[in-house]
């Protein structure tokens, strides 16, 4: 059986193409969604979605499958999944995103854990041993922090990035560039503090996005037992849509 996960993001689609459980290719599609044409989709009898981006683009990529006569298939958050509780009351409001990642997590080390998603947004969701969803955040992601800059402001003019790093900065280039790491880092910190006065200290940090590996480098120390997890969100699609 061959199978395309596509997690449709608000700046890329992700997707990869499972043949007999094996992982056999993957990519991103970037801009226009007719780049989701080029994919492997001979023999393909079933199309998994997690998507965030709703309205006009989601239906063209729904679309897109229909014209090329594909079945699929869309995930969304639920009250209770392989043993995660969404801790929203409106549990359908809770991004499929960062449901599917703590579904994925948490069948990964069944045990507490917090996961970070560094995307066009920054996400951090915390999960106790028992599978109970605590909460959550939501901040603007690297590339949005540098957009909001340039655009909210008559004189914070940068290019691009030359090293990454956390020290001060000694220019405008190095202070916004260095200035997103540290307010992501930073975050993450936090979120992590306030978590542990929830779940306790034992727990495992899983970490994923676009950005998801330099954080998880410029985090230092306490991050080197993160697991980096660069397929999260389509690791959940496959259990939050498994008839029981
Ligand atoms: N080709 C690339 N490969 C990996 N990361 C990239 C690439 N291009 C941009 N990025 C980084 O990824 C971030 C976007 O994250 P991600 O790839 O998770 O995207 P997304 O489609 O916006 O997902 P979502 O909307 O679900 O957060 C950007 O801030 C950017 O720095
Ligand atoms: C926060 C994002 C954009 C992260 O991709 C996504 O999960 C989303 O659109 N969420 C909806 C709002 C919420 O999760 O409460
Ligand atoms: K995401």
């Amino acid at each position: 059986m061959r199978v395309v996960e596509l997690d449709v993001g608000n700046t890329a689609i992700k997707w990869r193409c499972i043949q007999n459980g094996q992982h056999v290719a993957k990519g991103r599609v970037e801009g226009a969604v007719d780049g989701l044409k080029a994919l492997p989709f001979a023999g393909v009898s079933a199309v998994r979605i997690a998507s965030v981006v709703g309205g006009s683009r989601e239906k063209e990529v729904t679309a897109l499958l229909d014209h090329l006569g594909l079945d699929y298939e869309m995930a969304t958050s639920q009250a209770e999944c392989v043993g995660v509780k969404n801790a929203y009351a409106d549990v359908g409001k809770l991004g499929v995103d960062r449901w599917l990642a703590m579904l994925a997590a948490y069948t990964k080390s069944q045990s507490a854990c917090i996961v970070i998603d560094a995307g066009t947004a920054l996400t951090i969701d915390i999960v106790d041993k028992d599978g109970c969803h605590r909460g959550g955040y939501i901040l603007a992601g690297a590339s949005l922090v540098l957009k909001v800059l340039s655009e909210a402001t008559g004189k914070v003019r940068f290019g691009s990035e030359s090293a990454k790093a956390l020290l001060p900065g000694l220019s405008t280039d190095e202070c916004v560039h260095n200035g997103k790491w540290i307010g992501l880092v930073g975050a993450v910190r936090a979120a992590i503090n306030e978590a542990e006065s929830i779940i306790g200290c034992h727990y495992q940090v899983f970490i994923t996005g676009g950005d998801g590996m330099v954080l998880n480098e410029l985090a230092g120390g306490a991050a080197n037992s993160w697991c980096y997890c660069e397929d999260l969100v389509l690791d959940g699609l496959e259990p939050a849509l498994s008839k029981a």
